[in-house]
């Protein structure tokens, strides 16, 4: 059944023939609005009925919105129209009765939605979509444009043109790599912000002037977020002692590797400050972004790049005497691994030493397996890809384990190591806290002077939630 409120012979039709499309007012124009500024897709807007002459200066731009038994639409401009279900609508209200400002949980019951839930009528706000629901209650919503923008699912909205900030790199890196300053990173938000940004566009950053000293080095990672204690212990300050049960406690020369390919959830970052090295040499450390060497890979093999990212690799820790660990599923997981959802590349994970027995290919892939490995070495080893530095103490590195593998060349003589591990999901929590204050997006902007929406400090449209 149709639930006409009003019907505007629109030049184009968002949904089913015949939908109702609420009308600002019959025979609104649409008209291109020429103000400089304008976001794109708000270029064609239907403007609010011609306002009195007094009233021109404060006309109000509105997407066209219309309805009907399953969807809404929203329509940005002539050819770009989002729908949405009535039912995910509804099952997003954030109204105080269906989601806990305070908690940011969802207090509506989901599964009392009537299966043909739909608008009693619907009309554009200037805050955004407003849905009044033909249910006992008339319950009122409230969508927030730039949140459905945002939430866009048909079509997707919010990744079209989205440029990916992350800034590949190789050897080159050398001439200018990431850095902050500890004092700065100490003294507070801003700073901490600069470096976390640092390593969500690099995949690691330098910090300099930081005191030698373990301490300050333990106190400079709880920055981020709480450390992640393993079988290596908490904060570690290490040298070379076997007194893990690890090559990295050892004078050998370790290849690029990215850490904790025998747990199912790697550390997300490791952080590295060189304590001292006295009575030998070497002990170089090696970074190689393994999104650029992806990058090369897939463009060199295609066929490899595949193969990488299918054929889990089991890996294992079994230095130390009280543990045996291995990742569930012991087959492990791909070298290459990608958001299911985008397809981007989210994770490496490499590390040829800690790999354990290959005992799950298939006979045909044995070779070919060996071969992609191969190149990919090849790729990881290459002059362009390698981008060794020597750390010295009072500069300390932290690296996006998911990301940038590590190494170091051989050494002698007597070298100190301390460092952090960090939880992957600790380190994007406060990056994601950090940038509510300092890079907040366009839902937030545009929602905070909201009534209701900032509530304990967070802004209940945040697009995290
Ligand atoms: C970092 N710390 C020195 C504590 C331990 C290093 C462990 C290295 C291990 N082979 C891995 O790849 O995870
Ligand atoms: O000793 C170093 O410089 C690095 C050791 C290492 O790769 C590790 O601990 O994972």
């Amino acid at each position: 059944m149709l639930r006409a409120s009003h019907l505007l012979r629109a030049s184009f039709r968002p949904l089913a023939r015949g939908a109702a499309t609420h009308a600002l007012r019959r025979g609104a124009p649409l008209v291109r609005n020429l103000k400089a500024g304008i976001p794109s897709s708000s270029r064609y807007l239907a403007t609010v009925a011609p306002a009195a002459p007094e009233e021109q200066k404060q006309e109000t731009h509105l997407p066209i919105v219309s309805s009907d038994a399953s969807q809404v639409a929203v329509g940005w401009d002539p050819r770009t129209w989002s729908r949405f279900h009535n039912i995910w609508l509804r099952d997003h209200c954030r109204c105080p009765k269906c989601f806990h400002s305070i908690t940011k949980q969802r207090l509506l019951n989901t599964f009392e939605i009537p299966k043909d839930i739909a608008p009693l009528h619907v009309s554009p706000k200037p805050d955004g979509l407003q849905v009044v629901w033909s249910s006992s209650d008339s319950h009122t919503s409230l969508y927030p444009w730039e949140w459905l923008k945002q939430n866009s699912y048909d079509p997707p909205l919010a990744r079209q043109g989205e440029i990916s900030d992350k800034v590949l790199w190789g050897s080159k890196i050398a001439q200018a790599p990431p850095t902050v300053a500890y004092d700065e990173v100490m003294q507070g938000d801003a700073g901490l912000f600069k470096w976390l940004s640092n390593v969500d566009r690099f995949g690691f950053s330098f910090i300099t002037g930081v005191p030698p000293t373990p301490e300050a080095t333990e106190e400079l990672s709880e920055k981020i977020g709480f450390i992640r204690e393993t079988h290596y212990g908490k904060f570690w300050d290490f040298t070379s002692d076997l007194a893990k049960g690890d090559t990295a406690y050892t004078t050998l020369a370790l290849g690029a590797h990215t850490d904790n390919t025998y747990f199912t959830d790697p550390c997300g970052l490791q952080l590295f400050h060189l304590l001292s090295h006295t009575g030998g040499t070497g002990g170089t450390t090696l970074l190689v972004d393994g999104f650029y060497v992806a990058s090369i890979l897939k463009g060199l093999n295609p066929s490899a790049y595949n193969i990488l990212s299918k054929v889990p690799v089991p890996a294992h820790a079994a230095g130390e005497p009280t543990s045996l660990y291995r990742p569930n599923p012991p087959a492990g997981f791909s070298t290459l691994n990608h958001d299911r959802w985008s397809n981007e590349l989210m994770q490496v994970r490499w590390n040829n030493d800690d790999r354990s027995v290959m005992s799950h290919l298939a006979p045909t892939e044995v070779e070919e397996w060996y071969e992609a490995i191969r190149l990919w070495n090849k790729c990881l080893k290459s002059a362009d890809s390698e981008y060794w530095v020597q750390l010295q103490p009072g500069t300390a590195v932290v690296v996006d384990n998911h990301r940038v593998l590590h190494g170091r060349s051989a050494f002698d003589g007597k070298r100190r190591m301390c460092g952090a591990y960090i939880g992957v999901d600790e380190y994007r929590s406060k990056l994601a806290v950090l940038s509510e204050t300092f890079s907040p997006d366009s839902v937030l902007r545009s929602t905070a002077t909201l009534p209701e929406t900032v509530v304990n400090g967070r802004n209940i449209w945040n697009v995290a939630l």
